[in-house]
Parts: C-alpha cells; structure tokens; sequence
C-alpha cells in the first residue's frame, strides 16, 4: 500500500529497542512496525495502566472491520455457543485467560477511537481493554420464544390451542404448554393476563371454549373424573368449608377422594406436621389466619397423593419459613415423580424453585422454556417486565404529594 507523509512514524522507532511512550507516538503505525514480544502480553493485560511494554506501547490503531484478523487464528477463536444462557456462561468460562498470542494484540482493541492527546498535554495512555476473547454477537441477541423440544413420552400435562373468552373479553387466547413429568412448572404473568382461567380450565373447574387438555394422557374434558383422580388442586379465591375443623376438613378432601378413615387420619398426621399446623387441626378453618388457610387447602390437595398439583398462587399470604417448608414439601413430591404447575407473582421464588416456567400475557405465551432459557442470561423479572411492556410510569401523579386541606 503506498504510504503517504502524514502516515509517517513521527520517531523511527526501532521494533526491538524499548522506548517510553510519547505523546507524539502514532499508533496507526505501531501495529506494523513491531511485532509483540509474546512473554510481555500477559502483564499488559493484568497491570492495565502500568508502563506497557516495549514492543507494544503503541495501541492498535482504530481500524476497520475488515482490517481485523480473527479469521487468521483459528486456535483463538471463541468456542461455538449454544444460543442459550447455558451457552453464554461456557464461552465465558472457557474462554482461555492471558497470555494470548502477542498477534491478538492488533486484533482486539475494537473500541471506539481514543480521544487524542492535544500536543501542549503530555497524555497519560489509555488503560488498554483486558484482552479478553470477545463473545460473538449471536449469543447475546435477543432470543426467540423459546420451545425446547420435550420428550412426547414423557408429558404430565398437554395443553393444546386452549382459549376462553368472557363476552367480548378474550382471557385466553390459544394457549399451548406441555408440562414434562418430574418438573417444577411456573405460571407467570401480569394481573389479568389469564393465569387463573387457564389453570381452572386445566382442573375441570371451567369449561374452554376451545383446545384440549390432557393429564397423563386423560383428556380433562372427555373424561373429566379420570383425570381428576390424577389432579391435586389449590384454586384461586379458594372457598372451603370453613365451618369444618382442619382435622375434619382433611377428612372430607381425602374421603371423597376415595380413601379409607385410617389412610386419611395417618397422611392428616403427616401433613399437619409437614405444614406446621399440628396444633390448629381442632380449630375451625374460619379461624385460621389466611396463611393458616393456604396450607391447610394446600394439604387437602395432596391428600390423595396425585400425580399432578395445580397450584394457584400457592405462597400468598404465606410467611417466609412457611414457604420454604412448602417448597421442600413440593420438591420431594417432585424428586419422587410427581409434577407441580404453579403461578406466582413471585419472580425469585419461580426462579429460584421451578425449572420451567411459561410467561403469560393478554392470554397467550410469550415465552417458555427452562427458566434458563427464558431469563437468557438476566433475571426472570426483568424477562417477565420486558415481555409484559415495561413498568407504567407515575407521571401525573404529582397531586398524590400535595395536601387536599
Ligand atoms: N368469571 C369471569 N367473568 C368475566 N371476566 C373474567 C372472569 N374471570 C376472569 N375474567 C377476565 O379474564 C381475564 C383474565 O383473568 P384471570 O383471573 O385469569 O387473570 P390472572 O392472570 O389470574 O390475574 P391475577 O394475576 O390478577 O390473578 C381478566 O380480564 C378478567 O377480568
């Protein structure tokens, strides 16, 4: 390439001799002039703004895409990622520390031009970027809805093309979901958005107007009473006979369900205990405080031991260790093959205790997947106020700081 005057090294400088960085000292120029010496790459990455070293005072100057030499080093090149916040992770992890190949050196600093140092201001050097493997583009970029193929065999609940309007209000809009068996699913979504109607629907409790719903293979529609004997259910705005004791209630829930008066009085035992309410089973259930009431309702819907709970809302109004007694109570019914689908406005107890998780909005899915997949690298939340449309703003709320006297 021919070479103009203003592209002319200020000071010869001699690629193999040290010499302090200058102000004066072009960078554009340094790239081709000395090659790095490799055994000095790793301190200028760790020291950062410490004296670079000679070969490599120079920064690499702003150069175009097409300048750069990734394709040259196949050996450095970033590992394949898979697309998934799994896959993010691993090309972090892997990415091979410093010492890079001194060539790298030439090929990474892709930041935006450094301001120049006026000629009257002797000018500290810019703390080169920690040469670090960029990662590719791809893995960062907005995913798509995610739908993670599930093993067919292996399906607890199937719901297919599901809608259920009210009058002219569309609260389900064809909602598909396939729960494996073994999961601990979460339904997640803003008020209103058709989390309560679609789970009714799955229980029995609301006919659809459209789509199929199959538990463990039995089409809750068609065969409304199979299916049901595989269901355990905590409904929203849940009415119980409150006029009955906790010992009672649990009576009434296991009998109906088919099971004997010594199976019912053991398991009531059993989950008085695991809830925390040994000393409430006497008491009448209008007593009970409202989280009382939840775990009380929540120990009828396992007393049959099903194959499948449908939990709506399950840890409101419940205290923190109460909830976490609630959690390791669901996470031993799943370790034992048994399956939760549960909704929550709780974003960090579905992060922290679901695998999958489907975000619902106006009725229909916006997202699904492994909660990996879904939060793709941040937290569920801000996934769930991304695909929900943002936080509303308070302006025009200025009055709520004035006095009305
Ligand atoms: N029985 C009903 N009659 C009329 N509209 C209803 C009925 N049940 C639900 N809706 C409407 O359907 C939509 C979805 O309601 P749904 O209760 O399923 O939402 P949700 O996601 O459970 O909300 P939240 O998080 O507030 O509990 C809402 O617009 C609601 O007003």
């Amino acid at each position: 390439m021919k070479r103009t005057p203003a592209q002319k090294p200020a000071t010869p400088a001699k690629p193999t001799t040290p010499a302090k960085p200058t102000a004066a000292r072009r960078p554009s120029t340094a790239a081709k002039a000395a090659p790095a010496a490799p055994a000095e790459a790793p301190d200028v990455a760790a020291a950062g703004t410490s004296a670079p070293a000679p070969a490599r005072k120079k920064p690499a100057a702003p150069r175009k895409p097409a300048q750069r030499k990734p394709a040259a080093k196949p050996t450095t090149a970033a590992p394949p990622t898979t697309g998934t916040a799994e896959g993010i992770e691993t090309a972090v992890v892997a990415a091979p520390p410093a010492p890079a190949p001194a060539e790298e050196i030439v090929v990474i600093p892709a930041i935006p031009a450094p301001a120049r140092p006026s000629a009257a201001t002797p000018a500290p050097r810019t703390p080169r970027v920690p040469r670090t493997p960029r990662k590719p583009r791809a893995a960062v970029s907005t995913p798509p809805l995610v739908v993670r193929d599930i093993d067919p065999d292996n399906i607890a609940l199937s719901i297919r093309g599901l809608v259920k309007k009210f009058g002219s209000t569309t609260a389900v809009a064809g909602i598909d979901i396939d729960v494996p068996q073994g999961s601990f699913y979460g339904i997640v979504g803003p008020n209103g958005a058709g989390k309560t109607t679609t789970l009714s629907m799955v229980t029995g409790l609301l006919r659809p107007d459209g789509g199929t719903i199959t538990v463990l293979e039995q089409d809750v529609w068609r065969d409304p009473v199979a299916a049901k004997r595989l269901i355990g259910v905590l409904p929203d705005r849940l009415r119980l006979f409150d006029r009955l004791t906790g010992r009672q209630l649990l009576y009434y829930s296991g009998t109906l369900r088919g099971l004997d008066a010594a199976t019912v009085a053991h398991r009531s035992d059993d989950l008085a205990s695991a809830f925390g309410l040994e000393d409430a089973l006497g008491r009448l259930v209008s007593d009970y405080s409202a989280g009382m009431t939840k775990k009380i309702a929540l120990a009828c819907s396992m007393i049959h031991s099903p194959r499948l709970l449908v939990l709506d809302e399950p840890f409101e109004s419940v205290d923190p260790v109460s909830a976490a007694n609630v959690v390791e109570i669901l996470e031993k019914y799943v370790a034992g093959g048994g399956t939760v689908v549960l909704s929550s406005h709780s974003m960090d107890m579905i992060q922290r205790v679901c695998d999958r998780v489907a975000i619902i909005v106006e009725g229909q899915v916006l997202a699904k997947g492994t909660v990996d997949e879904v939060r793709d690298g941040g937290t569920l939340e801000q996934r769930f106020v991304e695909l929900a449309g943002g936080r509303k703003s308070a302006e025009g709320m200025e009055w709520l700081l004035s006095s009305s006297d």
